[in-house]
């Protein structure tokens, strides 16, 4: 999908809420446990119950790698569905690649061709080689983890090297990269009074920005400081929407939790 695909389903749903498909079976309600593919069950009914307020899915891969090949076919399955049923919905594997070109390059295939993701996380530690190959799709792209909204961001992202941080640096350089208009950039709702900064390097980039809800991020921050003129953020929400219940009526549940981000959502794009 394009960055203008993306912005027209924006301004048509009203929403630039992802929502985070995070699935922990010790989370889910007990009674999907005995279903034949409980990972599935559970993103099929919240994707069924979210996907009239959202405008993109994040499964992280790490949920799903962690039930071994079970976790891996519920991956394929879901995003399978997607496909199907919301064709019009953008799609990202939260998997934080990256590694020397050729390895690269099979992560690259994985997600983005056999898989059919428009998208994934990619580490920007190992620099351009290792990021080239993700972007080498069209309209796909490569979403580099930049300021992120854990505490450890302070460790090295914000440390300045000759006089620049290190979150900045990156930005800054990978928009020199081949298809960097392929592009996007992960920066953490905890963070969002540095996107002033950073949207003086960036200013219509689309941003990834999670931690909205169970980490404490606020969404109003994020638009206050991030929204830019053709909107250029996707904002996540995983626990506090998919988790909201653990009753039967759970999809219904996680869909009022999406409909209330939605509905702010809504109200900030059109002060825009
Ligand atoms: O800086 C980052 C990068 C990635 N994430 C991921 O986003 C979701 C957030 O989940 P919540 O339940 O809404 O907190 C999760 O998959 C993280 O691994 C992030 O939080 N921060």
């Amino acid at each position: 999908m394009s960055n203008q695909e993306l912005t027209e389903q924006i301004l048509k749903k009203k929403s630039f809420l992802c929502v985070g498909l995070d699935v922990d079976l010790e989370k889910i309600p007990t009674y999907l446990l005995s279903e034949e593919d409980p990972i599935f069950s559970f993103n099929k009914a919240i994707i069924d119950a979210t996907h009239k307020f959202c405008v993109a899915y994040k499964p992280n891969i790490a949920f799903y790698e962690a039930n071994g090949i079970d976790g891996w076919k519920a991956l394929e399955k879901t995003i399978n569905y997607l496909h199907q049923e919301y064709p019009e919905i953008y799609s990202i594997a939260d998997a934080k690649r990256g590694d020397i070109g050729n390895t690269s390059r099979m992560y690259a295939k994985t997600f983005l061709k056999d898989l059919g993701f428009d998208s994934v996380t990619v580490a920007p530690y190992m620099g351009k080689d290792s990021v080239e190959p993700f972007l080498e799709f069209e309209n796909k792209h490569a979403i580099l983890l930049a300021l992120t909204s854990n505490e450890g961001a302070f460790d090295f992202q914000t440390q300045k090297i000759d006089g620049e941080e290190l979150y900045k640096k990156v930005i800054r350089v990978s928009q020199t990269w081949e298809n960097a208009d392929r592009l996007m950039y992960v920066i953490g709702a905890t963070k969002a009074e540095f996107l002033t900064e950073i949207r003086k390097i960036i200013p219509e980039n689309f941003l990834l920005v999670p931690g909205v809800g169970t980490q404490g991020g606020k969404l109003e921050d994020v638009c206050k400081y991030g929204l830019s003129k053709n909107v250029g953020l996707l904002v996540n929400s995983s626990r506090k929407i998919i988790y909201a219940s653990e009753s039967s009526n759970f999809a219904e549940i996680a869909g009022a939790k999406a409909e209330i981000l939605q509905r702010q959502m809504a109200e900030e794009l059109r002060q825009l």
